[in-house]
């Protein structure tokens, strides 16, 4: 899917939400547009003397329920468009989620991998730099996103820092532990995605015991270690090159190895390759998209044979799929739903570093799982309410929740 069609979807959901609820015209256009959007230019000096210049962004699209929050992206495919959406679909996950924050994202252009690590932690730093005026701990609060590592985030924290004078943990989160990072905060997004899983399958009474992924980073690789250490089938994973499928349940751990190794989860000795087009129309319990926006569209909604789709990837699945799907009795747990535990934590993070109190482990996924049912419940329950799909009774819960807000301040 092209960057335009994911900004089109993600406006055609925000409208037709409105619509759904009886909101005033007046929201709908307020929410249709970002906020602020600073694009900035700033030099990079590269190991040969040169310089580079980088191109970035951060796009704010609303604050009513609190600071915006959002992650990074870095890579050379990253847009305007992308990053736009990606800042409309913070607001509502925080919403839903009824956390105090709005939504916001980054992204930097540069081929991450075409850089060292000394060019890159001063892309990095630089990045900071360039967007100090519009972050702050109670304005905008920069998290991880796609290519960016806890370690880069520790640089970001130093930089802003720096900048400051003083010690600042609150003001970027998904930090290493060591430098004021929550502990679990690596696989929250994986166990977010199991405890509303887990939901499904008591209300909905369906099956849950063999999955597909697609990716196999961050959020595939750590929900695919989950659950092969739950003793759950996952018969498919894949990454940007391909994938791999063994019907008996693939070794995760093995299969990690060799992806470090070789750079590809294909030529696995323990599986068949395949493709990510097989991987997606597999006949699987739950099918869970982990890597990009737009895979699961109306050209393949009918393709589509898992019983599930926990959409763990921001936007892998648009609206008019989701549809298609529902009336093939195909639950599809929406993103902002199915990947909200990256955020929550993100938000206990924050709230820790705001306290100066260590969280414990047991605390985090405690809170968690309390806040991925009730957020389950609410969608659950609009989407009987309203007689929609979970995609849309998603979209419906957290804009309905912004617009109490904007309410409140008389917006
Ligand atoms: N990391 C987080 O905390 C977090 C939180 C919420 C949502 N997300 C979303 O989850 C998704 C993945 O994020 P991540 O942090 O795991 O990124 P990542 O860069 O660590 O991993 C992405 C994976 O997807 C694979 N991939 C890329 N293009 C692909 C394609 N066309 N087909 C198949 N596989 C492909 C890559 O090879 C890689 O394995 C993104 O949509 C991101 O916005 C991430």
């Amino acid at each position: 899917m092209k960057d335009e069609d994911f900004y089109k979807s993600t406006l055609d959901i925000i409208g037709s939400s409105c619509e759904l609820a009886g909101i005033e015209e007046r929201y709908r256009t307020i929410l249709s547009y970002p906020r602020r959007k600073l694009i900035v230019n700033y030099p990079v000096h590269m190991d040969d003397g040169g310089i580079r210049m980088i191109t970035a962004l951060r796009a704010q699209h609303n604050d009513a329920l609190g600071p915006y929050k959002g992650g990074i992206r870095l890579g050379c495919s990253v847009t305007e468009e992308e990053v736009t959406a990606l800042s409309m679909l913070m607001s509502i996950k925080c919403a839903l989620l009824g956390l105090p924050y709005g939504g916001s994202k980054g992204g930097i252009i540069a081929n991450h991998k075409a850089l060292s690590k000394k060019e890159l932690e001063r892309v990095c730093r630089g990045y900071i730099r360039a967007i100090y005026p519009v972050i702050g701990p109670t304005l905008d609060v920069p998290a991880p996103d796609m290519n960016v590592s806890p370690e880069a985030i520790g640089w970001m924290l130093d930089e802003y820092e720096r900048m400051v004078g003083h010690h600042q943990l609150d003001i970027i989160t998904g930090k290493p532990v060591e430098l004021g990072g929550i502990k679990g905060r690596t696989t929250a997004v994986a166990w977010g995605g199991i405890f509303v899983m887990e939901e499904v399958k008591r209300i909905h009474n369906c099956d849950c015991s063999t999955f597909a992924i697609q990716g196999f980073g961050n959020v595939g690789g750590s929900i695919a270690q989950i659950l092969h250490e739950k003793g759950r089938r996952v018969v498919a994973v894949s990454d940007s090159t391909g994938g791999v499928y063994n019907e008996s349940g693939l070794n995760i751990p093995a299969l990690m190895y060799h992806k470090e190794e070789t750079g590809s989860v294909k030529g696995f000795d323990k599986a068949r390759d395949i493709t990510n087009e097989e991987l997606l129309e597999m006949d699987v319990d739950v099918l869970a998209p982990a890597a990009r926006e737009g895979v699961i569209t109306a050209a393949n909604a009918d393709k589509i044979h898992a019983r599930s789709v926990l959409s763990l990837a921001n936007g892998p699945v648009d609206m008019r799929a989701s549809e298609i799907l529902h009336d093939r009795d195909i639950i599809v747990i929406p993103d902002v739903l199915a990947n909200g535990g990256g955020v929550v934590v993100s938000y206990f993070e924050w709230a820790q570093d705001r306290e100066g109190y260590g969280w414990s482990g047991a605390k985090v996924s405690a809170n968690l799982k309390d806040v991925m049912k009730k957020a389950f419940r609410s969608v659950n329950d609009a989407s009987k309410d309203y007689k929609v799909d979970m995609y849309r009774a998603a979209y419906l819960v957290g804009i309905k929740n912004i617009v109490q807000a904007m309410k409140a301040r008389s917006v």
